[in-house]
């Protein structure tokens, strides 16, 4: 079974799976510096919760790789300096804060220059490697959630692309192919840049998934007439009251799934929970360029001057969550249950 991966780390930089260009385009394009991690990370040439701390974490080693200084004092302040750069990316998913705030971890506890150099590598490694671990994992804890025949609605991509590997939400049905599961997936096209229609189909066909693609405003139709037994999205960031913020669109799903007596479910690394964001309404909401909306492929579909609102995410409150399935189970959205996780 073919399951891509999106950030690969070869020879010193990054091998970055443009998701821009996908699906038509499978085109691996090489990042060697902090501004070009940058770039790709707010343009979405690489775009997912996970898969964003992933490729910042890198970006950090590229940093240290590109400061020649052998003073480790002037070494940690240059790289952290990078580091805080590359924070600015994008605000809402927390994973590229966890991320980056191990890989200061790394920097400050490094004695030597070199040393520097070398843990920083390892560490962006290790959080890719355990990313693609966890997300096998929550695979693992989501599959007994269906049964033979499933129909599952989902919005987005939160498949392996959009993390290390596996993915989130998508786990399951990378994993149901191994196991003979029958499931079908009703993938939401997720207006406005179409990654459900041009990514989450695109990696579900290529790994022999049923799915089907319907606009985001046909869901609550075809929850009605299609039998969908749950709705699974990913998440950007579970506050700390289980209240999680996904691509907009997400809150509409969770109130329709509540409306049709369907189970919502999260799918979450703990790099996406933030105990330090007590609830969705302190998530910063990234509001993205008009143009988004206002053209489709360069043409311009909309009349100039309109005003637009276009706000990447949204907030699922947890009253409407069914369960947040982690790498450590599935877990109630509640303060006490989350914060068990991390005792
Ligand atoms: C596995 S996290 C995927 C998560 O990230 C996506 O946002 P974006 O495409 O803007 O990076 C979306 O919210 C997905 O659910």
């Amino acid at each position: 079974m073919n399951i891509p991966q999106s950030v690969i780390w070869e020879k010193g930089a990054i091998q970055l799976l443009d998701q821009r260009k996908l699906p038509h385009v499978t085109e691996y394009v090489t990042l060697d510096t902090v501004p070009a991690v940058f770039d790709a990370i707010q343009s979405l040439a690489v775009r997912g919760a996970p898969a964003i701390g992933i490729a910042a974490a890198f970006g950090v080693a590229l940093s240290a790789m590109s400061h020649p200084t052998g003073d480790i004092d002037e070494l940690k302040e240059q790289v952290l300096i990078d580091s805080g750069y590359l924070s600015q990316s994008r605000p809402t998913a927390v994973n590229l804060f966890w991320a980056l705030n191990r890989m200061n971890d790394a920097v400050t506890r490094a004695v030597t220059a070199d040393e520097l150099r070398e843990s920083v590598v390892a560490e962006a490694l290790a959080i890719q490697k355990e990313d693609e671990d966890v997300c096998r994992s929550i695979g693992e804890h989501a599959l007994p959630l269906f049964k033979d025949g499933d129909r599952v609605m989902t919005i987005c991509n939160a498949g392996s692309i959009a993390t290390a590997k596996y993915g989130t939400a998508l786990a399951p049905f990378f994993l149901s192919k191994e196991r003979g599961l029958q499931l079908s997936v009703f993938a939401c096209e997720t207006r406005p840049v179409f990654q459900g229609a041009r990514l989450t189909t695109w990696e579900l066909m290529q790994a022999g998934v049923d799915v089907t693609l319907i606009t985001d405003s046909m869901a609550a139709h075809t929850m009605k007439t299609k039998n969908i037994t749950a709705v699974i999205t990913g998440a950007d960031r579970v506050a700390a009251n289980g209240d999680s913020a996904n691509k907009i669109g997400t809150f509409g799903l969770a109130v329709l799934a509540k409306s049709f007596g369907i189970p919502f479910y999260i799918a979450a690394p703990l790099s996406t929970f933030d105990l330090d964001t007590p609830n969705g309404d302190a998530i910063p909401i990234e509001e993205r360029n008009p143009a988004e909306i206002t053209e489709v492929n360069g043409m311009r579909i909309a009349p100039e001057g309109i005003a637009v609102f276009n706000p990447a995410f949204d907030v699922a409150p947890a009253d409407l969550i069914t369960g947040i399935i982690t790498e450590k189970g599935i877990v109630k959205p509640n303060e006490q249950a989350i914060a068990k996780l991390f005792a």
